[in-house]
């Protein structure tokens, strides 16, 4: 089902935690709000569900106002970092759950309950495991059965608060990937928060990037990484590097040398050039380039990561190189230039 949020505002004791959300979710999308912690993106999800009320702002299902509807009215389904299972359930149990207290009108017969929370946990590939205990499962496991209890209701809209949060990095990484399978299979319309950048970039369909109560950009993966729209996304989405650069007659300068970069459209003025550790160059001669002495190097999966030092004014910089390259540098001298940047203008 298609979410629609218009100009939402929460205020918690006059503590503004929204400013002026609006978002269009699609029928059938993952979405995944990221932002940092305090950024709003369990505040929207909860008024999202109905678990909060907005101040101002209105939220539709489809062409339905829901704002005034209650979390069963909504039709949700909830995955939290937390959300202990019934401990004195069994894992079936635990799926058939939200079947079972249905009032009698809606409530599938018994047996119609058992077949369906067995798919459900053939689904999240857990068959085999319906008679154990939640204290019996892995935390992976746990969030597995969880999602199978929240899809057990066919909700109208999937919402996952952190579900990887508090688990270890590799079972993280298979979840993801498990979850988009699942998503791909049942097609739920799916809000998912998160603060880690590659859970997001991984699994969504489209990001949504909150900083401070607001939303900064909502992009697919590859728009947010490859066209941020604020030094905020530039720095939150992926890595990145910060210099204070000028702007003088269509060409950029670091300090009194020229950088060999264009630019055409600029105003003159100062101005922070945004750029990848690996969007960049190496270069021979400093005739346009930026240089300075090689701090630390690190190896990181594939990469070596080396921190370059270009003067005491400045932040050190960040270059992601192959590690034969790396390896050759004079560590007294590396010199390099951006291939790929974007430039802030100063307020
Ligand atoms: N019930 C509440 N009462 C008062 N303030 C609240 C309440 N819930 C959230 N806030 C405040 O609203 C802001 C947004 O909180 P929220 O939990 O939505 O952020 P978040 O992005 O989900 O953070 P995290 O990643 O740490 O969970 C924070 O400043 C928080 O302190």
């Amino acid at each position: 089902m298609e979410v629609r949020v218009q100009n939402l505002r929460k205020e918690f004791d006059r503590f503004p935690a929204l400013h002026d959300i609006s978002l269009d979710i699609r029928s059938g999308e993952l979405i995944a709000l990221l932002g940092p912690s305090g950024s709003g993106k369990t505040t929207l999800l909860r008024l999202i569900a109905g678990l909060e009320s907005p101040t101002e702002g209105l939220i539709y299902f489809g062409d339905e106002d829901a704002s005034k509807k209650t979390v069963q009215q909504r039709n949700i389904g909830f995955v939290f970092q937390h959300y202990a299972l019934f401990r004195y359930m069994t894992v079936l149990d635990n799926i058939a759950f939200g079947l079972k207290v249905r009032d009698a009108a809606r409530r599938p017969t018994k047996s119609e309950i058992r077949s369906r929370a067995l798919e459900l946990l053939d689904l999240v590939q857990l068959s085999g495991l319906e008679k154990r205990y939640p204290a019996q499962l892995s935390g992976g496991q746990r969030q597995r059965v969880a999602l199978a209890r929240a899809l057990a209701v066919e909700p109208n809209v999937l919402l996952l608060d952190e579900p990887f949060g508090a688990l270890d990095a590799q079972v993280r990484k298979d979840l993801r990937k498990w979850l988009r399978e699942i998503h791909d299979r049942t097609g739920h319309t799916t809000v998912f928060v998160t603060h880690d950048q590659d859970e997001a970039m991984e699994l969504a369909d489209r990001v949504v990037v909150m900083s401070q109560g607001a939303i900064e950009q909502v992009g697919t993966p590859d728009q947010v990484y490859d066209n941020p729209n604020s030094p905020f996304v530039f720095g939150f989405v992926g890595q990145s590097n910060c210099l204070d650069v000028r702007v003088a007659g269509g060409e950029l300068w670091f300090e009194d040398r020229p950088l060999g970069l264009k630019a055409d459209n600029e105003r003159d003025g100062s101005a922070q050039l945004y750029f990848r550790p690996h969007d960049i160059e190496l270069r021979d001669g400093c005739g346009g380039c930026i240089a300075g002495l090689l701090v630390s190097s690190r190896r990181v999966a594939g990469t070596r990561h080396i921190e370059v030092n270009i003067g005491k004014d400045h932040p050190s910089i960040e270059l992601e190189l192959p590690p034969e390259q790396a390896d050759s540098l004079d560590r007294n001298r590396i010199a390099f230039r951006p291939k790929r940047w974007k430039l802030f203008r100063n307020a």
